[in-house]
């Protein structure tokens, strides 16, 4: 099977998740986007969705599929979203995509979290995947000095094919961290949280998932954690 083969396969498992008549969070990315074509063949069943980034938003209005500002939305059944890395224990690097941020976000207010990921996104440890964060452009150089200090590589996520940094949703920069070996996910998480001018870490684990479906040739593995 090819990768897309799996992520459809992960894509297609999770709308056993979807509550009917209820909003659902929707993250970003390739896997995201194979859910996303899912869900719309289902659209009339769930009340509506809040999207993790602007491109999610843009593919799922494609479809007809109702956006709602998480300002309008009291509480979100389930979060359905990709990872860079998952651990056998369900934290995450999250953020290849740039989405961090409002993914984060949109995961805190939801009552389940369900990863959909192919095989090749379960590890022993995180950081072989530079961890992302996101900064406030002002904070960059001084962010990225504590970022260092922690042992990593920070390099500044550039627009590809240009010397120009690339501009979240939000308006932040993103900062790549490469070189970790992350053996205390939650207490990283919250070691780069503390440093002023860090919008996000794109490290899920104080809310990591609580289900990961997982795409392998022997067909999609339920993890729960
Ligand atoms: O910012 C992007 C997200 O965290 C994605 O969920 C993550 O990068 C995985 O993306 P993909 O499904 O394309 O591998």
């Amino acid at each position: 099977m090819t990768q897309d083969e799996l992520k459809q396969a992960v894509a297609r498992a999770a709308i056993a998740y979807v509550v009917d008549g209820e909003i659902i969070g929707v993250g970003t990315g390739s896997t995201a986007n194979f859910f996303i074509d899912e869900l719309a063949t289902i659209k009339d069943r769930i009340k509506g969705t809040v999207a993790s980034s602007e491109a999610t938003a843009a593919r799922l209005r494609g479809h007809g599929i109702a956006v709602y500002d998480l300002n309008e939305v009291n509480e979100i059944a389930v979060y359905i979203d990709g990872a860079d890395e998952i651990t056998a224990s369900g934290a995450m690097i999250k953020g290849g995509g740039a989405a961090l941020t409002r993914e984060k976000i949109v995961a805190s207010v939801s009552r389940q979290f369900v990863c959909i990921a192919d095989g090749s996104k379960l590890v022993e440890t995180l950081g072989a995947f530079a961890l992302p964060v996101e900064v406030l452009p002002m904070a960059r150089a001084a962010v990225m000095r504590r970022l260092a200090a922690l042992g990593g590589q920070p390099r500044l996520r550039l627009k590809p094919g240009t010397e120009q940094a690339f501009i979240t949703d939000n308006g932040g920069e993103i900062i790549d961290v490469a070189g970790l070996s992350i053996t205390d996910p939650v207490g990283l998480e919250q070691q780069i949280n503390q440093i002023v001018g860090v919008i996000a870490v794109g490290l899920f684990a104080r809310r990591g998932a609580d289900v990961c479906l997982l795409g392998t040739s022997d067909g999609v593995k339920t993890l729960t954690f």
